[in-house]
């Protein structure tokens, strides 16, 4: 694994490091920059903007240059026809990976941001960078959207997901997208965060076996759907604005899906080591092959 740059290191992750207005500061930050005009239609620029304010002036949780690579790698090798990301913040990951796509020839990249303030960034920044014909920002929450864009017809299959929002809803909108057959042999995952802050029942989930997954008996322990292995600072992340959580812990998704999964350790953008879990749906299961006893 490649060193980590100190010289592209994030200002301090604070204890409050979002939705405190430092979003719109984004936007003001850019917009009088004296090069805009030089800066419009140029995804990189726009990145290169958002990455200096995020160095200078406040951290941003952004997806950042390392971790972002092995994405971007991945698309340009594996090419995907249809990509969604969970979680799109200001847009850094959604520009980042819409400008890989639509280099990698792609077709459409679904942007699902549940926080209306963060979505007229997302869309103003997409907007700058030119990416709008391959972008789509949908605003709501990620299980509402992925069943409204499944039954709309919009969404029938998805060829690479990336999981950066809610830790504890990876694994219910994972099941989700399996239940509503979105996410198929083929589809490819990219879950960021899984080292820092972590996602257990996540990586449990994708690393687990076919016979694994339906022999599961006994449940997690959980609260209102969240797993209780996460720490309260990542189960309430959201808490003062959304309220609380509730996630659908009945959701079982597709066990006779058969995944192959590896851990691609790399940094956040602060400097602090993490990984990128990728996992490749590779297969089905015949049912009942693997009927519990
Ligand atoms: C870590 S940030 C995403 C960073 C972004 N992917 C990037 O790298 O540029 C997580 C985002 O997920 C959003 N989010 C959290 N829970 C969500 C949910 N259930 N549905 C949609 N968005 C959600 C938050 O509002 C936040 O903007």
């Amino acid at each position: 694994m490649a060193k980590f740059d100190p010289r592209k290191k994030y200002k301090e992750q604070e204890e409050i490091f979002f939705d405190d207005g430092r979003e719109m500061e984004l936007l003001q930050f850019i917009y009088n920059k004296q090069d805009l005009e030089d800066i419009r239609g140029s995804p990189h620029k726009v990145l290169a903007a958002i990455d200096e304010f995020a160095r200078t002036q406040k951290y941003l949780m952004n997806v950042g240059e390392d971790k972002g690579r092995i994405i971007t790698d991945l698309i340009a090798g594996f090419k995907p026809q249809v990509m969604v990301e969970l979680g799109g913040y200001v847009g850094y990951s959604c520009i980042l990976f819409g400008n890989a796509l639509r280099k990698a020839g792609g077709k459409r990249y679904f942007s699902l941001e549940r926080h209306p303030d963060f979505v007229t960034v997302i869309s103003s920044l997409v907007d700058l960078a030119g990416l709008s014909d391959i972008v789509q920002v949908i605003e709501g929450p990620s299980d509402a959207s992925i069943k409204e864009l499944h039954a709309t017809g919009t969404l029938q299959h998805i060829d690479l997901m990336f999981l950066d929002h809610y830790k504890p809803a990876y694994t219910t909108d994972l099941k989700l997208c399996e239940e509503l057959k979105l996410i198929a042999p083929g589809s490819v995952l990219a879950a960021d965060n899984v080292i820092k802050p972590g996602n257990p029942p996540y990586l449990e989930y994708v690393r687990s076996s076919v016979k694994q997954k339906k022999q599961v008996t006994k449940a997690a322990q959980t609260v209102n759907g969240v797993d209780t292995r996460f720490a309260n600072r990542t189960a309430n992340q959201y808490l003062q604005r959304e309220g609380e959580a509730k996630l659908d812990e009945t959701r079982v998704g597709n066990p006779l899906l058969i995944y192959e999964s590896r851990l691609v350790h790399s940094f956040e953008p602060s400097g602090v080591p993490d990984g990128v879990e990728i996992t490749r749906c590779i297969g089905v299961a015949e049912a009942g092959s693997y009927a519990p006893a």
